[in-house]
């Protein structure tokens, strides 16, 4: 990739082609800007709730049609405030209403590789529970939307279908602005980070594998009970914090090119806004009630950025908003409920509700496939090795406690699916190079209309054969590029001893193309290519003068490292890196930051302890570098460091002679 191209554009294209771990994933259509999709809007009128409405509480609110309604107007008495949506659901409206008509419609984009949410918000009491949980006899959108996916899945991902479907559930609330596992309790206070790609993620959130939806009743149902509730003047049942399901739906090809793709479903039954002067909360109760205001507060602001297109948007002001960031102006298919109440006590907070609601109706989304053309890694090596032993072999072999994987990173796919891809699991633990080799050359036979049998499906022994011969070729290129060097080097070698000799070696042999500079500006100067030899000797040489190539704003220009020492340029050798022992020099680093432990890593020049460990830490969480140019996104490593550290070490590492993993 060409480091001259502004940071921002490096980063869109390292996140087009790359991704987290190995996985080069790949945004579909990139180049082109995805399609925008406006969060849509739908509000839900709850009944009058027996036991709530006092002698004065009558209706303040009511719906006029399917998408509108209207709300009397305290400033005015003869007016009332009229408001449009998506959907309006009135107070006879049931769940399977709501679902149908807002939720269900959006599923199928799952299957498509794309995020969708819901989120349900509102004053406190008015029903977002009721909405997104329900009860037995009136299950909401969390249950209904379970069993619709996992049946859209096992449809989908069928033997003999295409693509090969897994389902996974992770659940957590946001309490006092700590990120709970609520599968986990223990695990504490959790990090919300984000990729390269932009995706929000919780390393180490429990990932639980669904396949039907008693699993998903064993896993939500006693996690719902670790969700914090506690009564208050306006609901015995409040929700006191923001709890988030996360259902994931991985696909992967079962045919070459065994694309994977990822969707990820997020349902929230957000906590209430409250009006402490009516709820009457104090010590803890008041303490949860202002962090849930304050999240609130944010993700009108978060709603407000995006609506009025400030360059900064607060996302990172709280956790719920940096949660939502996918879901908000970000690349999910978002619906949000607004839910409110009938009566008059509750008229502000409705009103309030209800231009939140006005609001968000206004964010545009850009939803994107997120897909990976990647080598089909399906399972940990772990699951291959027992894969090759046979299936009744690997299953006397699996403990009953490995009957589920609950890895946060590695998805497992149904059995029936595993059991097809075995092959391909095999293929899973071959070197990821030589697989990538023999994937290209399957695709040329392919292209060239082979009639034989595929490569990826001939015998092993075939395909052994196959895979030296390709090797073998790889040998043989790098031995007649190391020749050329050699006969280079020799040429160079004997100009430098007797300069007179120049010409006659220049008329007899003839440099390769590609080594020869042409200096337009400065035409007097003369360009020569160092062989790898010399330029150790100069670089050791106390006089010696090196140049290197430097980025500078658009241009690049040759500077001098020795500032301090005049130019002769008619006297000294001038160096100029060829760009292929640049290139060399940077993929040594890059093998190095991916590669090298953290005591590796400070073999560097200006790699210390902490940033040795930094970059460890970093590429534990997104996977190895794809890029040198990459380490600007290492917490504490700036722009500025990043240039110096290059230029620090790629010369060293570009000679050879620098350090490498010990
Ligand atoms: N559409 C509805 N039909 C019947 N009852 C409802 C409806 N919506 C809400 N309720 C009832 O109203 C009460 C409050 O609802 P719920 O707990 O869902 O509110 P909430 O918005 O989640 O409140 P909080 O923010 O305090 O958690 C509950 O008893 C619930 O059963």
């Amino acid at each position: 990739m060409d480091a001259g191209l502004p940071a921002r554009r490096r980063r869109e294209m390292a996140a087009a082609i790359s991704g987290a771990g190995r996985c080069r994933l790949s945004k579909v259509g990139a180049g082109r800007r995805p399609p925008p999709a406006r969060v849509r809007v739908a509000v839900r009128l709850r009944p009058f709730v027996d036991g709530t409405a006092g002698e004065n509480d009558t209706p303040c609110v009511r719906g006029l049609d399917s998408c509108s309604l209207e709300i009397a107007n305290w400033r005015n008495h003869q007016e009332t405030l009229k408001y449009q949506f998506d959907a309006f659901y009135g107070e006879r409206s049931s769940q399977q209403d709501i679902y149908a008509g807002s939720v269900q419609p959006i599923l199928r984009h799952l299957l498509e590789g794309q995020n969708a949410s819901v989120l349900a918000y509102g004053p406190t009491g008015a029903g977002k529970t009721h909405t997104m949980l329900g009860s037995p006899e009136q299950p909401g959108v969390i249950p209904r939307a379970l069993m619709d996916l996992l049946q859209l899945t096992r449809e989908e991902g069928a033997e003999g279908r295409p693509w090969a479907l897994s389902v996974t559930m992770s659940y957590l609330e946001i309490y006092q602005e700590k990120v709970l596992d609520l599968l986990e309790p223990s695990s504490g206070d959790l990090v919300i980070r984000e990729d390269c790609r932009g995706n929000i993620l919780i390393p180490g959130l429990t990932q639980k594998p669904i396949t039907s939806f008693a699993d998903f009743e064993r896993h939500f149902l006693p996690a719902s009970r670790n969700r914090t509730v506690g009564a208050t003047r306006l609901n015995q049942r409040s929700s006191r914090s923001h709890a988030v399901l996360l259902v994931k739906v991985d696909q992967r090809e079962r045919l070459a090119p065994f694309r994977q793709r990822e969707g990820k479903l997020y349902l929230i039954d957000l906590a209430g806004s409250e009006d402490n002067r009516r709820t009457g909360n104090k010590g803890l109760r008041l303490k949860e009630s202002g962090a849930i205001n304050t999240s609130l507060f944010v993700l009108g602001k978060v709603v407000d950025a995006l609506n009025q297109g400030l360059p900064r948007v607060p996302y990172r002001d709280s956790k719920l908003t940096r949660l939502l960031q996918d879901s908000l102006g970000g690349s999910a298919h978002s619906i949000l409920i607004a839910n409110i109440a009938p009566e008059r006590r509750f008229y502000l907070d409705t009103v309030s509700a209800l231009n939140f609601a006005a609001r968000s109706k206004e964010v545009i989304n850009r939803p994107f496939t997120n897909e990976s053309l990647q080598l089909p890694v399906l399972a940990p090596v772990k699951l291959s090795q027992k894969e090759l032993l046979g299936p009744s072999e690997a299953k006397r072999a699996r403990g009953p406690e490995e009957e589920e994987t609950e890895s946060p990173e590695l998805p497992i796919a149904p059995a029936s699916a595993s059991q097809k891809l075995s092959p391909l699991q095999k293929l899973s633990s071959m070197d990821p190079a030589m697989l990538e080799r023999l994937l290209s050359l399957d695709r040329l036979l392919g292209s060239q209309g082979s009639q034989g049998t595929p490569l990826l499906s001939t015998p092993k022994r075939e395909r052994m054969v196959l895979m030296k011969t390709v090797e073998e070729k790889d040998l043989e290129i790098e031995r007649l590029k190391m020749k050329q060097k050699e006969l280079e080097a020799k040429v160079l070698a004997q100009e430098a001893a007797d300069p007179k000799e120049k010409e006659n070696y220049s008329t007899t042999m003839l440099r390769p193309l590609a080594r020869r500079t042409v200096t337009v500006a400065k035409p007097l100067k003369k360009a020569v290519v160092m062989p790898l030899q010399l330029i150790q000797e100069q670089a050791a040489s106390p006089n010696a003068k090196i140049h290197i190539l430097k980025k500078k704003g658009r241009k690049r220009k040759l500077e001098s490292l020795d500032a301090s020492q005049p130019e002769k340029a008619e006297d000294g050798w001038e160096l100029q890196i060829s760009p292929e022992l640049l290139a060399h020099g940077r993929q040594k680093i890059l093998d190095l930051l991916n590669e090298g432990s953290a005591r590796d890593l400070r073999s560097l020049q200006r790699i210390g302890q902490k940033k040795a460990q930094l970059i460890v830490g970093w590429r534990e969480l997104h996977g190895p570098f794809s890029q040198v140019e990459d380490l600007e996104r290492v917490e504490g490593i700036s722009g500025k460091q990043m240039e110096s550290f290059l230029k620090a070490n790629i010369l060293g590492l570009a000679a050879g002679q620098g350090c490498g993993p010990s």
